[in-house]
């Protein structure tokens, strides 16, 4: 069956392919915004098979994605983004797979729609998403470090083959980038998402914890650009 556009948000006359990519949305207590993100995944083609990987959390995050539709995989303690995402991956039904961040504020289904179609056209191999129109601070953040944004459809062999994923914590989208930039056969897209925005640290957090919790993901994320060990 195909899903008929248009879709609102510009999308038209198009037919995209459903039933073909599993959405996985990694999380740590994001209860405030998981079930959002899970809504949205649910009301694009790709409502089969979303899942939401619960890392550890201390909150309501796992109730809340269950309960707004999603199938929950619970991983026994905080293993960091690179292990929810592996994990995610390998509870996959199908062959492409769409990573979102479980602290969206304003996804849509044609945002799934706009990373999800070179992949499933072979067009690309992986799709980035970029923030546009979100607010300026998130924006702005995305326009420098693009390579950092969470939002991302790729080729579930390509995930699985980056070298120690599951070690990665925040380093993860940099190991990706690097995977891609080793290998000029495989091809990259960036994809504007507009409207969108996500919670930052310091909103989740407060201003010190925020700011602790964004120094430990740089470290996270140097470690991986360096190839240190992962600190706890
Ligand atoms: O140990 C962790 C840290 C983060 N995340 C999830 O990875 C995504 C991106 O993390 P975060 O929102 O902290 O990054 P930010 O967007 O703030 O940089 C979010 O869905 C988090 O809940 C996770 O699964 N395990
Ligand atoms: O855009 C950024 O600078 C960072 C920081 O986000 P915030 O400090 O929470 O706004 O967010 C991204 O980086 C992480 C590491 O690559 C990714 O895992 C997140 O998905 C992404 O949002």
């Amino acid at each position: 069956m195909l899903f008929k556009a248009p879709w609102p948000g510009g999308i038209t006359d198009q037919e995209v392919k459903p039933l073909s990519l599993s959405v996985i949305i990694p999380a740590y207590n994001e209860e405030r915004t998981v079930a959002d993100v899970v809504r949205a995944a649910l009301a694009s083609p790709y409502r089969d098979d979303v899942i939401v990987i619960n890392d550890g959390s201390e909150d309501q995050t796992a109730a809340q994605a269950q309960a707004a539709g999603a199938r929950v995989l619970e991983l026994p303690e905080n293993r960091g983004k690179g292990a929810a995402m592996k994990a995610g991956a390998l509870a996959a039904y199908y062959p492409a797979l769409l990573f979102l961040d479980a602290d969206l504020i304003g996804l849509r289904p044609e945002h799934l729609v706009h990373l999800a179609t070179p992949l499933l056209e072979n067009k690309a191999d992986m799709t980035v998403g970029i923030f546009e129109q979100g607010r300026s601070t998130t924006d702005l953040a995305q326009l420098v470090a693009p390579y950092l944004s969470g939002q991302r459809a790729i080729r579930k062999e390509i995930l699985l083959d980056v070298y120690a994923l599951a070690d990665t914590r925040y380093g993860v989208e940099v190991a990706l980038t690097r995977h891609f930039r080793d290998r000029p056969h495989l091809r990259s897209q960036a994809v504007f998402l507009s409207g969108l925005t996500h919670r930052m640290k310091e909103e989740k957090l407060g201003l010190v914890e925020g700011f602790k919790a964004r120094m430990k993901m740089y470290w996270e994320v140097g470690s991986v650009i360096l190839d240190r060990e992962p600190r706890d």
